[in-house]
């Protein structure tokens, strides 16, 4: 069994109900457990910023699927639930992320683990560190806390 972390970002609709669909759905999967869960926090939005507050969490799970289908798993979730590609980093029904995947360590057209953005984000630091704090990133060689401490630390070579 592989330990992956997800990032699950909402920021239309219901935003808690939209973070607690698409769990239960990755939970519904045969060989998908989700075993932690972050809490939910309100985020401002990064990147495009006239768009609504974020909600955004991280959940961690047990898995038998390899990455590129948890990737196809993701987004037939993203798709269930109603959100329509419009725009790059527009408002969302729901996102999915693979951040970890053990210490895999892929780079693809479709698919980059660790997520590519991850250490600049706090809405991913903050809550994957509430449930990984001590899980080292194979990319950078630190604990997901101490990017967490450096990203706010304002440290831009994390
Ligand atoms: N680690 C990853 N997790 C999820 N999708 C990924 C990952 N790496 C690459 N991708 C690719 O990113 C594509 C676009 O994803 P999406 O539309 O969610 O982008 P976004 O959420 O607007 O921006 P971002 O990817 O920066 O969060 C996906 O279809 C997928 O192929
Ligand atoms: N706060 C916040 N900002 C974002 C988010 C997100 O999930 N939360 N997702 C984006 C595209 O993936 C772009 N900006």
């Amino acid at each position: 069994m592989a330990v992956v972390y997800l990032g699950l970002g909402s920021n239309m609709g219901d935003r808690r109900d939209n973070l607690e669909s698409a769990i239960q759905k990755l939970d519904d999967h045969e060989a998908i457990e989700v075993v932690n869960r972050s809490s939910i926090l309100e985020t401002e939005p990064y990147g495009k910023t006239d768009q609504p507050n974020f909600m955004n969490m991280c959940v961690m799970i047990e898995t038998r699927v390899s990455p590129l289908d948890l990737l196809e798993v993701a987004l037939s979730i993203e798709h269930d639930l109603g959100r329509v590609r419009k725009e790059v980093w527009g408002p969302r029904t729901i996102d999915i992320d693979i951040l970890l995947y053990e210490d895999l360590e892929l780079s693809l057209d479709e698919l980059n683990i660790p997520h590519a953005e991850m250490h600049k984000r706090s809405f991913v630091l903050e809550p994957l560190s509430e449930i990984a704090g001590d899980v080292v990133h194979p990319g950078t060689g630190r604990t997901i806390e101490a990017m967490r401490r450096a990203l706010e630390a304002g440290e831009t070579n994390v």
